[in-house]
């Protein structure tokens, strides 16, 4: 009995103590965060609700509104959830540079039903021995013998297209976002899709569906939590397309698991990607299970899902915001064709890494397709410690912070007439005095992005794939499209252009 006693009364002190703390800390949190400026909240408890709670596109709007109203720093609050809202580069490189900001926020949460603790969304230890696994699969060398995948998949989209330029205009969006899904998985994967199946189909869509399901959970907070996730009345269809996108994924690494030549692993690590023997991703995590034992199945499909998802949305939104900036200025595709001719001589001939890496012209196209229209327009974390900002705010440790990247790509002090299409900004004698950390279309520091290299390759191959075959004209413009908030950033429409094709 008196055992029983002093275990109830230890129980009640300690979980006082701790919600004691935690009280501390929500109230010393609220002190500091309440300094931030920011759009006036509707009630205590539901805060700024309904400012989030709009149509993605008015969200969307909203977002660049509160930039001219409240730079360099904002806050928005939900529920007992308050996020600073980060507008400025050096508040930027503050968090990106230092490693104990390199904890994904909760806001990440919402992608585990999906990715579970894939690269994406792992903190620590784990984050770290992952990233250690995977950054030799993306080496230089590795890059070279995908270059001709990239060529390959450009062709077939080309194919695709001259059936569909027959049409008064093309839907890029679908198309690309095939091509940039077929690409991941034959050069990660080692995998061939062919969109015949139902199951590539679906797995393509499903991508899309569960994005709007997220947005939908992000800006209902409490639907965050996994617990409360379970009242949503999305719960079901998030379930059933988690179900479609993972039962796709483990097909993938079935099959690869199934074909993997077990005696032909590497002794050495760095046998991985000097020339001895190259891996692709997926065969690199299947050695690291089968050598090493540092990984497990749950391991491996994480991964899988992880690289899938961000291997190829991202890219295909990079496409297709490229393609309808470059129907509109032709005089930007005419200096890429010039420089295909001096590069390649013919212009049909298919480019080696070393050619594309040398398309100068063609690159700052794309940086400026990505400052216009990056892709991941917003990344979060949790500060790992108390931050001072550069304009003197105090955020305590356990911020969520965001980062808006779009804000920053369109800040007109940074970026003079920032909606105006212009590559030259990224000559070296127009970018030397431009703050670092003011164009993050990768993110910076140790959690950027592992595909950068690989993205910019595989983008260059089907731009100049394209304009070898068809003259771009424009159909949608920046003025017709309508942007959204996403998982990413997307066009409330399909981008459409014109395809003439070209007589040469
Ligand atoms: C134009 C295309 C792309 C853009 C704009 C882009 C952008 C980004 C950004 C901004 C991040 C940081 C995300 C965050 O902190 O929340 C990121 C991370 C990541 N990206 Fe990309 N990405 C692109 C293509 C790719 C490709 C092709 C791959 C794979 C082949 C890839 C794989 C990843 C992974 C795994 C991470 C997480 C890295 C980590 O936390 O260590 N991305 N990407």
């Amino acid at each position: 009995m008196l055992l029983a006693a002093t275990f109830f009364i230890s129980v009640l002190l300690i979980g006082g103590f701790y919600l004691l703390k935690r009280i501390k800390t929500l109230a010393y949190n609220y002190v500091y965060m309440s300094k931030l400026p920011g759009p006036p909240p509707d009630g205590i408890f539901i805060g700024n609700m309904s400012y989030l709670q709009t149509s993605p596109e008015n969200l969307f709007v909203r977002l660049r509104e509160a930039m001219k109203n409240f730079y360099p720093i904002y806050k928005l609050y939900a529920c007992h959830k308050i996020g600073a809202n980060i507008l400025s580069p050096e508040d930027c490189e503050l968090i990106m540079s230092n490693p104990a900001h390199n904890t994904k926020a909760q806001l990440y949460d919402l992608l585990h039903n999906w990715l579970n603790d894939g690269l994406l969304t792992s903190n620590g230890l784990k984050w770290q021995t992952r990233r250690k696994i995977l950054t030799p699969a993306f080496h230089f060398n590795i890059l070279q013998d995908f270059v001709q995948i990239f060529n390959e998949e450009s062709q077939e989209l080309v194919n695709i297209f001259k059936k569909e330029c027959k049409k008064s205009y093309v839907n890029v969006t679908p198309h690309v976002t095939q091509f940039t899904l077929k690409t991941i998985a034959e050069t990660a994967m080692g995998s061939k899709l062919n969109f015949k199946t139902q199951e590539d189909n679906d797995y393509k869509q499903a991508v899309y569906d569960v994005g709007k399901i997220l947005l939908y959970r992000l800006v209902h907070p409490w639907f965050v939590l996994k617990f409360f996730n379970f009242f949503s009345p999305w719960y079901l269809q998030e379930r059933k397309l988690t179900n479609i996108l993972h039962d796709f994924t483990k097909q993938v690494i079935k099959e690869r698991e199934e074909n993997f030549d077990h005696d032909a692993l590497p002794q050495e690590q760095h046998d991985v990607y000097l020339g001895k023997r190259r891996m692709a991703m997926l065969d690199l995590l299947l050695s690291a299970k089968h050598k090493d034992g540092i990984i497990d199945n749950e391991g491996i499909q994480e991964e899988v899902d992880t690289f899938m998802f961000e291997g190829h949305d991202t890219t295909a939104a990079a496409l297709s915001f490229a393609l309808m900036l470059l129907a509109c200025h032709k005089e930007s595709q005419n200096l890429i064709l010039q420089e295909m001719a001096e590069v390649l001589g013919d212009l049909h001939k298919k480019p080696s890494q070393n050619d594309l890496q040398s398309m100068r012209y063609l690159e700052r196209c794309l940086k400026e397709s990505l400052r216009l229209y990056p892709s991941v327009f917003f990344i979060a974390r949790a500060l790992g410690e108390d931050m001072k900002t550069f304009s003197g705010y105090l955020l305590p440790k356990d911020t969520i912070v965001i980062m808006h990247i779009y804000d920053i790509h369109h800040n007109p002090d940074i970026y003079p007439d920032p909606e105006k299409f212009d590559p030259d900004r990224f000559l070296p004698e127009n970018s030397q005095n431009r703050h670092p950390y003011a164009y993050l279309p990768f993110s910076a520091g140790a959690r950027n992005c592992i595909g950068q290299k690989f993205a910019i390759l595989e983008l260059k191959a089907a731009v100049c794939a394209i304009l070898a075959n068809f003259v771009l004209e424009p159909v949608d413009t920046p003025e017709t499209i309508t942007l959204i908030a996403d998982i990413i950033l997307r066009t409330k429409e399909p981008i459409k252009i014109k395809l003439i094709p070209r007589s040469n």
